[in-house]
């Protein structure tokens, strides 16, 4: 459970006349994962110095096990931090605002859409978390909604239904997309942003181009948002390899969409010794994710709790790169030179300006390298595809 302290263990070691107490913190998916504390101290009844040291600790642990929010001193340690998620009442868009309230990075949540937003803020607003929550309809709100963010995330647009590819989404999603950029160009041309929007190998470049015409991109602050493709190779492979998943990292490149995305399971860790077909059918059902869920979902849409939690996990990591926390790493698509391609999905070092460094692909498989090769035609004629509608 999210901000949950679980408190393993707290025992008396009479051999040692110690008294000891473990620690162990659970705070995913946007906190610790795993912080172990052992604290040992003499544990003599007759001691009046150890009973009192060992009621301070029992009051320390009973304020650790709060959330950090109500420990008292998040709003003053943590920076103000602004986030708006414009698609706020849609399928994505509702859990992505409960996730993005229960991050205590978070001190104003912004939710913005055409329809529906006053009921969502209302009722996300009521979780006694940090931000403050405030809802905005229509496009004369559009720009109170972006004032002053952070990060701007954007799941607002049409979804798939069986039998469509994302670039069937290209017609209705290009036009919200480049009219929701402009405005952010226009009230917070600072703001890190985060596409969910499909089809986000077209959808970020159209980004990119309306940015450049208003004389406010910075490729830095760009990102397609390729978490579900991670998150979804991590599961696949943990079932397929019998791991751990919460120990599973598998980065996944080149875009988001059907082949363009290519996970790297020769890279995969904890490593395993899986067979060639095993790592061709995994290949081939991350790229299928999407359409899996949409299958399954026969007509009511595509994946979108899986699509929160992946926006929430990326969003975080944005946030906790401009808030200065060290070696940020998360897959996303980005303007590139780790190939021709002038954007693409790869491990990026996140930081105080967003993008610190695109990282390379790292040693590929023949499998991967092929995978890679085959990509780049599709890729290259979305990306131009989304250039070409933003100049049009
Ligand atoms: N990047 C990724 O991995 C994924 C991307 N997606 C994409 O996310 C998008 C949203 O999906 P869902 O939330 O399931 O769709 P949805 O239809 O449930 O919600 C979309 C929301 O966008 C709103 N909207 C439409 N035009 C708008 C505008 N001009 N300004 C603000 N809001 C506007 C709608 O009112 C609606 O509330 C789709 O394009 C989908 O393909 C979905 C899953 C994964
Ligand atoms: O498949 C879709 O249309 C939605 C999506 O991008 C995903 O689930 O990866």
């Amino acid at each position: 459970m999210i901000f949950e302290f679980d408190l393993s263990t707290i025992f008396v070691n009479k051999a040692c006349r110690h008294f000891t107490a473990f620690f162990f913190f659970n705070l995913s998916p946007f906190s610790f994962n795993g912080l172990f504390i052992i604290i040992s101290l003499p544990a003599s009844p007759k001691s009046k110095p150890a009973t009192k040291m060992r009621s301070s600790v029992l009051r320390s642990v009973k304020t650790l096990a709060k959330p950090a929010g109500a420990r008292g001193y998040s709003s003053e340690s943590v920076p103000d931090r602004k986030v708006a998620v414009l698609g706020a009442a849609g399928g994505i868009g509702q859990p992505l605002a409960l996730l993005m309230k229960l991050n205590p990075l978070v001190s104003r949540l912004a939710l913005y859409d055409i329809a529906n937003t006053p009921g969502v803020a209302a009722d996300v607003g009521h979780i006694n978390t940090r931000s403050e929550v405030a809802g905005y309809m229509g496009n004369d709100q559009l720009g109170q909604a972006l004032e002053d963010s952070d990060v701007v995330i954007i799941p607002a647009g049409v979804p798939r239904k069986p039998g469509m590819t994302r670039d069937d989404l290209f017609n209705i999603n290009a036009g919200i997309v480049k009219d929701l950029c402009s405005a952010i160009a226009k009230y917070c041309p600072n703001a890190i942003v985060n596409m969910i929007s499909n089809p986000v190998n077209s959808t970020v470049p159209i980004a990119a181009e309306v940015f450049k015409k208003a004389g406010t991109y910075n490729e830095k602050k760009l990102f397609g948002v390729t978490t579900l493709d991670v998150v979804r190779a991590k599961t696949f492979y943990a079932g397929k390899a019998n791991v751990n998943v919460a120990e599973v990292n598998v980065p996944v490149v080149g875009g988001h969409a059907g082949i363009t995305i290519l996970p790297l399971f020769s890279q995969a860790t904890p490593k395993a010794n899986l067979a060639d077909e095993d790592i061709k059918a995994l290949t081939k059902r991350t790229q299928d994710g999407g359409t899996e869920v949409v299958e399954a979902k026969a007509g009511k849409g595509s994946a979108t709790l899986s699509m929160a939690y992946a926006g929430a996990i990326f969003a975080d990591a944005c946030l906790k790169g401009l808030n200065g926390v060290p070696d940020v790493v998360e897959c996303s698509f980005v303007q590139s030179t780790v190939t021709e391609l002038p954007f693409f999905a790869s491990k990026v070092r996140l930081g105080k300006n967003g993008v610190e460094e695109v990282l390379g692909l790292g040693p590929l498989s023949d499998f991967e390298q092929e995978g890679l090769e085959k990509l780049k035609p599709e890729l290259k004629a979305s990306i131009e595809k989304g250039v070409k509608f933003a100049n049009a």
